[in-house]
């Protein structure tokens, strides 16, 4: 059995810290080697990259741009030293990635090549996880479905040549459509593997939320088992709250964990939840693994 690889999402954790700076460095005081994050793009880079070498951690994963964004805050980081945390975009209202999203495709390719440039800069050779983005507004899912998913398989087909030459795999994750985001084009691990299939580049791979992947299926074993060749990435959070793994809830994460290990999982397991106090007070479950 290899021990568990765990890596801190600063886009969730230590967000007590404005600053993705001090994130990094709390993350590596609590004991991670390895973060993720969700937009790191108005975030100066050159100083990013200061920040990522001065605290020792590796970047594992990061998102390509959500795609319109509500306002830059580069400016303001730019101005400042400091690097505030900010998403890139007006979640709520307007994208959650381009990757299916009819008439989007150029800013697709460019949300990509600054993902590239990003995970190139801050030495995050792995992982880009290519967000599918939303229904259009006003449409229904049985409408537009076929069309996004044509969309789709053609972004992913030229985002696997394009991230192939730089060695790093290419990510597609399912999000619950029941609580999470309702219009969202990816919603369970059957449907982005029928996608990846049809995509047949072997360096795409399925990012695997069991917090979703509960939420939308549960039979969350035999879907490990079935999906387990092609997961390249694994987020946790309990159901429903979306906090700490031995926080109340539906998941058992000692036997979900055990399983992994026993399967010899060797990708990272993304720690992406809402922690219920500070950060550092809810990480007494992870030292089971810290050897
Ligand atoms: O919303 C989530 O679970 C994500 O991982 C988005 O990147």
């Amino acid at each position: 059995m290899s021990p568990l690889k765990f890596c801190a999402n600063v886009s969730w954790l230590f967000t007590e810290l404005p600053d993705v700076s001090q994130r990094l460095r709390a993350a590596a005081a609590a004991g991670f080697q390895a973060v993720e994050a969700a937009w790191l793009y108005d975030c100066e880079l050159r100083e990013l990259q200061r920040a990522r070498q001065a605290a020792g951690v590796d970047v594992v994963l990061i998102n390509t741009p959500p795609g319109r964004l509500l306002h830059s805050c580069a400016t303001s980081a730019a101005a400042s030293t400091s690097l505030r945390m900010c998403f890139a975009g007006d979640l709520e209202a307007g994208d959650l990635g381009l990757g299916a999203v009819p008439g989007r495709g150029a800013e697709f390719r460019q949300g990509l090549d600054l993902a590239v440039t990003y995970a190139k800069a801050l030495d995050c050779k792995s992982r880009i996880h290519l967000m599918a983005g939303r229904l259009p507004v006003g449409s229904t899912r049985s409408a537009v479905a076929k069309e996004m998913e044509a969309i789709f398989v053609q972004n992913l087909k030229y985002a696997a040549d394009l991230l192939s030459k730089e060695g790093i795999t290419g990510l597609i994750e399912p999000i619950n459509t029941r609580i999470t985001d309702p219009r969202y084009f990816l919603d369970s691990p059957h449907q982005a593997a029928e996608i990846l299939e049809k995509v047949g580049k072997p360096n795409l791979k399925l990012q695997m939320d069991v917090f979703h992947w509960q939420i939308m299926d549960g039979n969350l074993t035999q879907n490990i088992l079935k999906y387990f060749p092609i997961i390249g990435h694994i987020q946790v959070a309990q159901v429903p709250g979306r906090n700490e793994p031995d926080s109340a809830g539906e998941l058992n994460y000692k036997y979900l964990f055990q399983t992994l290990e026993e399967h010899s999982y060797q990708g990272y397991i993304g720690c992406e939840y809402k922690p219920r106090g500070s950060t550092k007070d809810g990480l007494g479950w992870i030292k089971d693994y810290w050897t």
